[in-house]
């Protein structure tokens, strides 16, 4: 956000501030919460929450001070909810006309990918997109796309071995090959060659990704405005909303070119393609509700940015993890090499290589793809907790969170709980999914062995399944193909760019390891 964009706002925000306070003066529960101290009032325990490196220590403090479900405190003293308690985040996550996006994701999203974008519609309309769109990521539908994703990463390992490699940035390639795969299997496009789309894409991920006060002190100004007010800024756009409005011309561009060639498909009556959007507009044929065209254009760059990073930086992880064992790598490679010896006739069957997954879903939990999301609740709500709190002399059973309170639902914390995931929750230990009686199975929170990394309710990532079976293929042929191992003194640590990335000293996500064939 521009510099001077950001100093207009502030003083704009500020006055609203003080002339109506941070919110209306209901009774909450939260402002009587302990929680941690906060040095700035401008911008409270934001900057130790989002620029915390590794990420999610001050979130582990927290946690240990002052329990699952605390305050903090935002930009302008304003009081925010922490939740890790699966009580507390079953109710929130699934009232989501209660605890809705954050007001600047539903000012941002539309503007980068349409005001039909799954990931912004609520209500009826995201219902009735949801139903059509559920269909076209079924259990079948995507085991279908096996090949194609197969196809991205032996493409990768081609490239790989035709060229002398010795240190590669893997996370750029992971970007790289699941920007090709959710392109192939989602759209039936290869995206990277579309060097415009591709551009724009990755300028919008940066500009969105890229946390600093400045964009904590924007994100929490630009919530104090109507969204009629908001608008106005795409007229005299600031760099990054620019980025955004280009990436937006390339998705219409893309999407105008996809729809009319599956439509022709489909009206040619011929064999439709196995790709998911092939599926979608086939199905939205036959739906009694279906999807406009525009709305079915706008998922085109809604599946690209909410597939690819987040995929992507679970492999970049995964490998990081290998790199440092390489007795993992090894394991997986005898797993994947006797599955094949033993059924020669077949497809590999990825849900049968228990390691492979127990090192997936250990990803998931220790480093998680999204560490936290806002939620932003719309009208006066009572939460319930699995335990009661007890504060300023009094015991709270559930808590009352006012409207226009921020909620910070804190996944990579709730992957820490103890009480859930066991006295080692803080270590890295795949071992945990190969005895099952270890994971907690007491709460049931996410549609993927008890992780909230894909959320849960209504807003669940609908992309999930495509996510594992994705990261299974490209994961075992990578380590089926070359051994990883990490660069002498090399020091990354996880940092926040709303997905977790490996971040070197500078602040910049990339992750040098030496890649050799076997
Ligand atoms: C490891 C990979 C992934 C993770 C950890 C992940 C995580 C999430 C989370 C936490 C949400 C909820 C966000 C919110 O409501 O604030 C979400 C929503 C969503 N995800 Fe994923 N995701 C992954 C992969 C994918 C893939 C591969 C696709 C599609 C190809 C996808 C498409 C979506 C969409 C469209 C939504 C919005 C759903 C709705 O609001 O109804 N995701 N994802």
């Amino acid at each position: 956000m521009d510099q001077l964009l950001i100093a207009g706002f502030c003083v704009c925000a500020l006055t609203v501030v003080l002339r109506y306070g941070c919110g209306r003066r209901s009774v909450d529960d939260i402002a009587s919460l302990p929680g941690p101290p906060s040095s700035s009032w401008l911008y409270g325990n934001l900057p130790e929450l989002l620029l915390d490196r590794p990420y999610g220590s001050n979130g582990l403090k927290w946690l240990a001070e002052y329990g699952p479900v605390h305050r903090i405190r935002g930009c302008f003293g304003e009081n925010r909810l922490m939740v890790s308690d699966p009580v507390a985040l079953r109710y929130i996550l699934a009232n989501f006309t209660t605890f809705g996006k954050s007001p600047t994701h539903r000012f941002l999203n539309p503007i980068a990918f349409g005001s039909g974008s799954l990931l912004h519609v609520t209500g009826e309309q995201h219902h009735r997109i949801r139903g059509i769109m559920n269909a076209m990521f079924s259990a079948t539908n995507v085991r279908g796309l096996a090949p194609i994703l197969e196809k991205a990463v032996l493409e990768l390992i081609e490239r790989w071995r035709s060229e002398p490699i010795d240190v590669v940035d893997v996370y750029r390639a992971m970007h790289d090959t699941t920007l090709q795969a959710v392109g192939e299997g989602v759209m039936g496009y290869n995206i990277r060659e579309n060097e415009n789309y591709a551009r724009t894409y990755r300028n919008l991920v940066q500009a969105e990704a890229t946390l600093s006060k400045a964009a904590i002190l924007a994100d929490a100004v630009l919530c104090k405005f109507p969204y009629s007010l908001l608008n106005i800024l795409t007229l005299f756009p600031s760099s990054d909303i620019q980025k955004l409005v280009d990436h937006r011309h390339a998705n219409v561009h893309l999407s105008n070119i996809l729809l009319e060639s599956k439509l022709e498909t489909l009206k040619l009556e011929s064999e439709a393609d196995n790709d998911l959007f092939s599926i979608l507009v086939q199905k939205n044929s036959e739906a009694s509700s279906p999807m406009s065209a525009d709305e079915i254009k706008d998922q085109v760059g809604t599946l690209t940015v909410a597939g690819e990073e987040t995929t992507a930086n679970s492999l970049v992880w995964a490998l990081y993890v290998l790199a440092q064992n390489p007795q993992w790598q090894e394991t997986i490679r005898q797993e994947i090499n006797h599955w094949i010896a033993n059924h020669s006739d077949r497809a590999v069957d990825y849900d049968q290589l228990p390691f492979l997954n127990a090192i997936i879903k250990e990803v998931l939990r220790f480093y998680s793809p999204l560490p936290h999301a806002d939620r932003y609740c719309t009208q006066d709500a009572i939460v319930p907790l699995s335990e009661p709190i007890i504060t300023a002399g009094k015991v709270l059973t559930s808590l009352r969170v006012k409207k226009g309170t921020y909620v910070t639902v804190a996944i990579s914390t709730f992957h820490r709980l103890t009480s859930i995931w066991g006295p080692d929750a803080h270590e890295f230990k795949p071992s945990r999914w190969l005895r099952d009686e270890e994971v907690s199975k007491s709460t049931s929170l996410g549609p993927y062995s008890n992780l909230l990394s894909f959320f849960s309710g209504p807003r669940v990532c609908i992309g999930w399944r495509f996510a594992i079976l994705e990261t299974q293929i490209i994961l075992s042929h990578l380590v089926r193909n070359f051994i990883f191992s990490l660069l002498a003194g090399s020091d990354v640590q996880p940092g926040c760019a709303i997905t977790l990335v490996p971040m070197d000293a500078d602040g910049k996500a990339n992750l040098y390891l030496h890649v050799s064939p076997l």
